[in-house]
């Protein structure tokens, strides 16, 4: 059976991830590889559930902390190590370098406290890889406005979102044998490119 592989797909809202999970899928299916593909918050109902509630809801920094780790607890038990434990490839837009970034380095929340929650809700698991989508704020807000309304993070100011790449960078800086970084200013299909050339080498 092959050895399942853990990629997750980050970056600051409009740097283009979610546009590319799909063809990584098909290219991976392609190969023979059986594929899920799932995002945070959510990937289960209950953890859906929370993601409306956080999308929506004003509420402090621990708050999201806490709904993003529940999320993902059930996220983990239910879809992530079921799939992982299949030998598949689980594509996951965001994990918990969005924690880090958006929480941690946005809101300037602890990140102790959020390395804490991590070892209780992860018990050890780690991206085998982390697509870094780079792009500077300014560029994804106005990809971001000539795509969608605004949900409730989105609505951040370019300061904030200027924290959660500098948040990415330091993540990526601290794990090089895990991140790849992509530079998402690129056209959609250099992008892709890219994103599937990281893709090659995933072994059994
Ligand atoms: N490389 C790119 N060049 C130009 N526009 C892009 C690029 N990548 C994505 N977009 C557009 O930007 C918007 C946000 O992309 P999306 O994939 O939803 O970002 P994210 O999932 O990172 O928030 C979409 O309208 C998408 O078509
Ligand atoms: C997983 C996660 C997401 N987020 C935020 C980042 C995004 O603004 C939002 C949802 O992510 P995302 O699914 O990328 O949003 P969209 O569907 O609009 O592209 O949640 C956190 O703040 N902390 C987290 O741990």
């Amino acid at each position: 059976m092959p050895v399942g592989r853990f990629i997750t797909f980050e970056g600051i809202d409009g740097a283009g991830k979610s546009s590319h999970i799909e063809a990584a899928a098909e290219a991976l299916r392609a190969q023979g590889r059986s594929v899920c593909c799932t995002r945070e918050p959510g990937g289960t109902a209950l953890a859906e559930a929370l993601r409306e509630l956080f999308l929506s809801r004003e509420m402090d920094a621990l708050t999201e902390a806490l709904l993003v780790f529940a999320a993902r607890r059930d996220h983990l038990r239910c879809v992530i190590e079921p799939a992982l434990a299949q030998g598949q490839v689980v594509l996951c837009d965001r994990f918990t370098d969005a924690t880090m970034a958006y929480q941690g380095f946005g809101r300037g929340f602890d990140l102790n406290v959020l390395a804490q929650l991590e070892a209780w809700v992860q018990a050890g698991r780690q991206p085998d890889r982390t697509l870094w989508f780079d792009v500077p704020a300014t560029v994804a807000a106005a990809r971001r406005a000539a795509a969608r309304a605004p949900d409730r993070l989105e609505r951040e100011d370019l300061a904030f979102f200027d924290r959660v790449r500098a948040g990415y960078a330091a993540r990526a800086e601290a794990a090089p044998q895990r991140f790849v970084t992509i530079d998402a200013t690129a056209s959609m299909d250099a992008v892709r490119t890219r994103v599937l050339a990281t893709l090659h080498d995933l072994g059994p």
